[in-house]
């Protein structure tokens, strides 16, 4: 799909969004083919090629490897990742694989369900945007994904899927179990991947007040979990994974099966899709537009989205750091050249979620809405 990066300013006109309705609800095993409720027809969506990822050396998703004694090393690898791609695979990491392949398993097992019990913990309006469904912002595409979802604050595990298992027996221990172990150990790791990126951005030596943002941002990292589960297609080509996006927070983990589906917009030198290839252990982090914003843009926010396949069902686990809905995000100091003005306003992740609601399908980036236009630079 081509997200053309419009430079106007202009805010779209905000309609009521799309209400769920049962028809999201439906059994995408039961289906022998696309419904039209499912088809994305439009040429748009093939526009760009898709390239495998490993073919051309330009192509080749970077990797970078905790593993590395090296800080410093480390640290320049993965800025340079995010500066150039948006995203990329780390692996090294030390969430042990043991523990991923659990948390795969469980998601499995939650999707397996019933449609009857996993609408029961529908989201719902007023719920913050919990539970089984599809997020309200893909509700604005005129066309449903092949895919499920379930999304819930890291920190309200136990209560939000008490909904699914009232019964809170062994299978709703064994699955909080492996995403509260899950939680625990990504929390840690974006930590140590925040701090890596201030490292890299020089930013522990810059003093004054970007270290006390520095550390109010370490402190007060908010997680949101989701589960996706791409169930195997019948037409794959005449379907949608995730619809083209950027992430929304600070940056995304992506523990994703082997099974390859996601696929970044690479711009230079000419457009195209490129697959992340499936390697078991490692997980995907993706940039977001609020680092984006926070880095002046020298990190990018990269388009990316999921494809879907006729063998075999994949499930992604999207982790997203973000800040705590009070805090005003935007450019740090230090990250803004000398001579050069902050190219964003300060935003907070709510506000900008809201904004950001009325682009999507549209060919609008969200970005663009608080780019501080270059007549109201002083
Ligand atoms: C923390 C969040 C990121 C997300 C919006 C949300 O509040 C919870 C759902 C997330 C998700 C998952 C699918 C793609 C996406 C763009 C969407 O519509 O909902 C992301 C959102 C995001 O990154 O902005
Ligand atoms: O399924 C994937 O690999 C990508 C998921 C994603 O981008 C998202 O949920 O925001
Ligand atoms: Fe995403």
């Amino acid at each position: 799909m081509q997200i053309k990066r419009s430079t106007t300013t202009t805010m779209p006109s905000p309609t009521s969004p799309p209400v769920q309705n049962d028809a999201d609800y439906f059994d995408f095993r039961a289906m022998e083919r696309v419904p039209e409720s499912h088809e994305w027809t439009g040429p748009q969506e093939y526009e760009h090629p898709v390239v495998a990822g490993h073919e051309l050396e330009q192509d080749v998703v970077p990797v970078v490897d905790m593993r590395d004694d090296d800080d410093d090393a480390v640290a320049a690898a993965a800025a340079r990742a995010a500066e150039e791609w948006g995203a990329f695979l780390l692996v090294g990491h030390g969430v042990p694989g043991e523990l991923l392949a659990r948390v795969e398993d469980q998601a499995a097992r939650l999707f397996a369900l019933p449609v009857t019990d996993k609408a029961r913990a529908a989201r719902r309006p007023g719920g913050g945007g919990s539970g089984y469904g599809v997020p309200q912002y893909l509700l604005r595409y005129p066309k449903r994904m092949w895919a499920e979802g379930y999304t819930f604050p890291a920190a309200a595990i136990r209560s939000e899927f008490r909904r699914v298992w009232p019964d809170a027996g062994d299978d709703y221990i064994s699955f909080c179990a492996a995403m509260d172990e899950f939680h625990v150990e990504l929390r840690a790791l974006g930590r140590k991947l925040l701090a890596m990126f201030f490292q890299a951005l020089g930013l522990a030596a810059a003093g004054g007040d970007d270290d006390d943002t520095e550390r109010k941002i370490l402190d007060t990292l908010t997680a949101t979990m989701h589960l996706n589960m791409y169930p195997k297609c019948p037409d794959p080509e005449r379907a949608v994974g995730l619809a083209a996006h950027t992430d929304s927070g600070f940056f995304t983990f992506i523990m994703q099966s082997p099974v390859p589906g996601l696929q970044l917009l690479r711009r230079r030198p000419s457009e195209r899709w490129v697959t992340v290839p499936g390697v078991a252990g490692a997980l995907v982090v993706v940039v977001g537009d609020l680092f984006h914003v926070l880095t002046n843009g020298r990190f990018h926010s990269v388009l990316h989205r999921a494809v879907v396949n006729r063998e075999r069902d994949r499930i992604s686990l999207p982790y997203f750091l973000g800040p705590p809905p009070h805090m005003k995000v935007a450019p740090l100091a230090a990250a803004v050249a000398p001579g050069r003005k902050a190219e964003y306003r300060a935003v907070t992740w709510p506000e900008y979620m809201t904004m950001r609601e009325a682009t999507f399908g549209t060919s609008l980036s969200a970005l663009t809405l608080i780019r501080v236009a270059p007549e109201e630079e002083t």
